[in-house]
């Protein structure tokens, strides 16, 4: 019996890991292939009875009339897996009200998996026997039936049920056994099963009819009989379910990694992902990492310490990086601030009125010098799109300082949510400084290279754009204007619509492409998740169904 709980034990905790409770699972569900007791039998039979001399505890409702003639169902596993070494028992009974048509209960006896404990009233013509009638239609052969014949000690006197014991009456596979229950009487008595187990026996040992057969008889044996019969027939279905959960493994391990990856952690970043910040024609990454402690020391009590506050920075971790992927709430105001906020400061730069016709001609005609441009005004149209390009700094360096204040918000909030960390006041403070010690500095790394990269963007203007600007030339008119025409409000308005093109280009389509690149497939995303939490469940599934096998 100890085998078989500590069995279903290991395959319960199997199930329980891949959420297996017998519906939508891709596996042929572990409930399914895990054995269930029926008790059939006729009206006062001694089905209740026997379930419970079986269990060795008195658990069931008493009263004529409650089950109404019909069998009770006792899922057998539920009842071995909440019994603990203690032997403390819990069992849930199907009980046959519930299973109110004929027709469930045929469904339900007819299953492979459903082991068939047929009682007969040894003092009734076992030609009648309900239980024998419904085990002969599902199981014909015999090979899924108990037959237990009960109520031997109210034969009438001078009979006896040897022939049925010894199988001559009715055959089946698996040997008959007979029990002596309790009678209404004992029952009345409080008659413990301890003693009423005592008095089984002696019955069968002191009966001369019975007594080659003692062995074989009564609750004890019955219990020990089906306790083994369950053992052998759960570990014959291991090695299929054992084979299957490798399969499916190999085949979620094989679809995980044709999914790829999922950005964070292709990033790398331990702490933050990576955000891109598009200023100009490139893209810019705010890298922010934080290295809280490091530590060197052979003293091995130092280094279960270490341990410790790794853990716990490895949880801070966690719960920050959650915050930013969307698991927590918080992470998605950064996208609002690159989706919303920065366009709206671009567009407040009004490039248009930076473009006005006199503050064209002040700077073409400043860039010009004492040397007034002989095609375009190329140095003109330089100094114009670095006027335009400089004025993007001020957003640029706002949305960094937007983008840290909620880092540090999340900072603040996954410090409050590592519960971890509440125990250690010290490590607490120590985390959140070097936290924010690190998002400083990175703010004020990013802020430097963001300038830097419009600078660049100053620096370097896209040619392509200028070549493909329509020519004069192409269009049939004068390439050359003349000296005097030179600085026409037309000429010095076509500059200006030029350069704002120019700058247009570079800005209104940014965040949208920003969207587009980081944008994964949502469905790819959820299969992504789906296909790793079942991975899991499988391995703890796998690691428990091995520990059944090597416990064989
Ligand atoms: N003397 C004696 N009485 C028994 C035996 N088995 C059962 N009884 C008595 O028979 C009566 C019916 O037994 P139960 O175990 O309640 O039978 P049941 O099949 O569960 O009854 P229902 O649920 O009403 O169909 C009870 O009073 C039991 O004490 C037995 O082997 N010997």
């Amino acid at each position: 019996m100890e085998n078989l709980i500590s069995l279903v034990n290991k395959l319960q905790r199997a199930c329980t890991a891949l959420g297996d409770h017998g519906e939508g699972s891709t596996l042929p569900t572990l409930w399914d292939s895990l054995p269930v007791i029926a008790v059939v039998g006729g009206q006062s039979s001694g089905k209740s009875s026997v379930l419970e001399s079986v269990v060795g505890k008195d658990f069931l409702p008493r009263g004529s009339g409650i089950s109404q003639g019909a069998p009770w169902f006792c899922n057998y596993t539920e009842l071995m897996v909440k019994e603990n070494t203690q032997n403390s028992c819990t069992l849930r009974i199907k009980d046959s009200q519930i299973l109110v048509t004929s027709l469930l209960i045929y469904s339900f006896v007819a299953l492979p998996n459903c082991i068939i404990l047929a009682i007969s009233p040894a003092n009734q013509d076992l030609a009648t026997s309900d239980a024998i009638k419904i085990s002969r239609e599902v199981d014909p052969k015999g090979e899924r039936t108990f037959g237990v014949l009960t109520k031997i000690d109210l034969m009438d006197k001078g009979t006896y049920a040897v022939d049925i014991l010894e199988g001559r009456s009715y055959r089946l596979p698996h040997p008959w056994i007979g029990v002596v229950n309790r009678s209404q009487q004992d029952i009345n008595k409080n008659v413990d099963m301890i003693a009423a187990r005592l008095r089984e026996r002696e019955y069968f040992a002191s009966t001369p009819q019975y007594k080659h057969l003692t062995d074989r008889m009564g609750s004890e044996h019955l219990a020990k009989i089906l306790s083994k019969h369950l053992e052998n027939v759960i570990k014959s279905r291991i090695p299929g379910l054992q084979s299957l959960i490798t399969k499916t493994t190999a085949e979620l391990e094989t679809e995980l990694h044709c999914l790829g990856k999922p950005i964070a952690a292709d990033a790398g970043v331990r702490l933050l992902p990576v955000v891109y910040l598009r200023i100009g024609t490139r893209f810019y990454n705010l890298t922010i990492c934080m290295h809280v402690f490091s530590y060197k020391s052979q003293d091995m009590h130092f280094m279960g310490k270490l341990y410790t506050i790794m853990e716990i920075c490895r949880m801070f971790d966690g719960i920050y990086k959650e915050h930013l992927d969307g698991a927590r709430p918080g992470g998605e105001k950064i996208y609002y601030i690159f989706d919303n906020q920065f366009p709206v400061a671009l567009k407040r730069l009004q490039f248009e009125k930076h473009l006005s016709m006199e503050n064209v001609k002040k700077l073409v005609t400043q860039a010009d010098g004492y040397q007034p441009h002989l095609i375009a005004p190329e140095q003109g149209y330089r100094r114009l799109i670095e006027s335009c390009l400089v004025s993007i700094r001020g957003p640029a360096e706002a949305t960094i300082d937007a983008v840290h204040g909620i880092l540090k918000e999340l900072v603040h909030k996954s410090i409050k949510e590592t519960h971890e960390l509440k125990q250690f006041p010290t490590l607490r403070v120590e985390v959140s400084n070097a936290a924010f010690k690190s998002l400083d500095r990175m703010r004020d790394e990013s802020k430097k290279n963001t300038l830097k990269l419009v600078d660049m963007e100053c620096d370097y203007l896209t040619v392509d754009f200028f070549r493909k600007l329509p020519q004069d030339v192409e269009k049939g008119g004068n390439a050359t204007h003349s000296i005097f025409d030179r600085y026409t409000d037309s000429y010095l308005k076509r500059i200006g619509t030029n350069v704002l093109a120019y700058v247009d280009m570079l800005f209104p389509v940014q965040t949208k492409q920003l969207s587009k690149l980081l944008d994964e497939d949502p469905e790819v995303m959820d299969r992504r998740a789906n296909l790793a939490k079942r991975l899991e469940l499988y391995r703890s599934a796998q690691a428990e169904i091995d520990a059944v096998e090597w416990a064989k």
